[in-house]
């Protein structure tokens, strides 16, 4: 059952362009981060506050069929605020491509948040960097299919 709700692009343009040309071109175009060629998902969620629908292109790190989303947002002092949208509604939709699958995310600690940091900065190092250079605890959610 696709999440319900008006959808509210994100205010920054080249965020929006890329969920536009993901999703009209069927998961087939939009799908890297520009110069990297490094694969790229789309994670919708329900805002926290508003309930309207957001969509977040998030780097792709999976796992046999589950994937991570890291609340990097290039290493800032403060979390994205997707990541409040998650906390508040942990069911949430993932395209990778042209598959796009309803998930439940749940924030990982520890020796499985670890296990998952591995995997995400092997597929997309700068995270390890982006970690450096804040105090804050970079979030990682993990995302199953429900
Ligand atoms: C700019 C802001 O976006 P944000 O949710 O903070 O997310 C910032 C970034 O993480 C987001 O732009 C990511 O797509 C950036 N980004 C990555 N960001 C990451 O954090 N990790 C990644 O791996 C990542 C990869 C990536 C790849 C390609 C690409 O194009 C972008 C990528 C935003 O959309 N703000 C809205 C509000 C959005 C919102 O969800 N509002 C909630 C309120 C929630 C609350 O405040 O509690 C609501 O509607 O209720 C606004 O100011 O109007």
């Amino acid at each position: 059952m696709p999440l319900q709700g008006e959808y509210e692009p994100s205010p920054a343009q080249w965020v929006r362009d890329q969920v536009e040309l993901y999703e009209s071109s069927g998961g087939t175009e939009g799908t890297t981060l520009l110069d990297t060629g490094l694969p790229v998902i789309i994670l919708t969620t329900v805002g926290a506050k508003s309930g309207k629908i957001r969509k977040t292109p998030l780097m792709r790190v999976e796992h046999e069929g589950r994937y991570a989303a890291v609340a990097s947002l290039g290493g800032a002092p403060t979390h994205p605020v997707w990541y409040h949208n998650v906390k508040g509604h942990p069911t949430v939709e993932l395209q990778d491509g042209p598959r796009r699958q309803e998930m439940t995310a749940r924030e990982v600690t520890g020796e499985e948040k670890a296990l998952w940091w591995d995997r995400a900065v092997a597929a997309y190092p700068p995270y390890a960097d982006y970690q450096k250079k804040t105090d804050r605890q970079i979030p990682v959610f993990v995302l199953e299919p429900t």
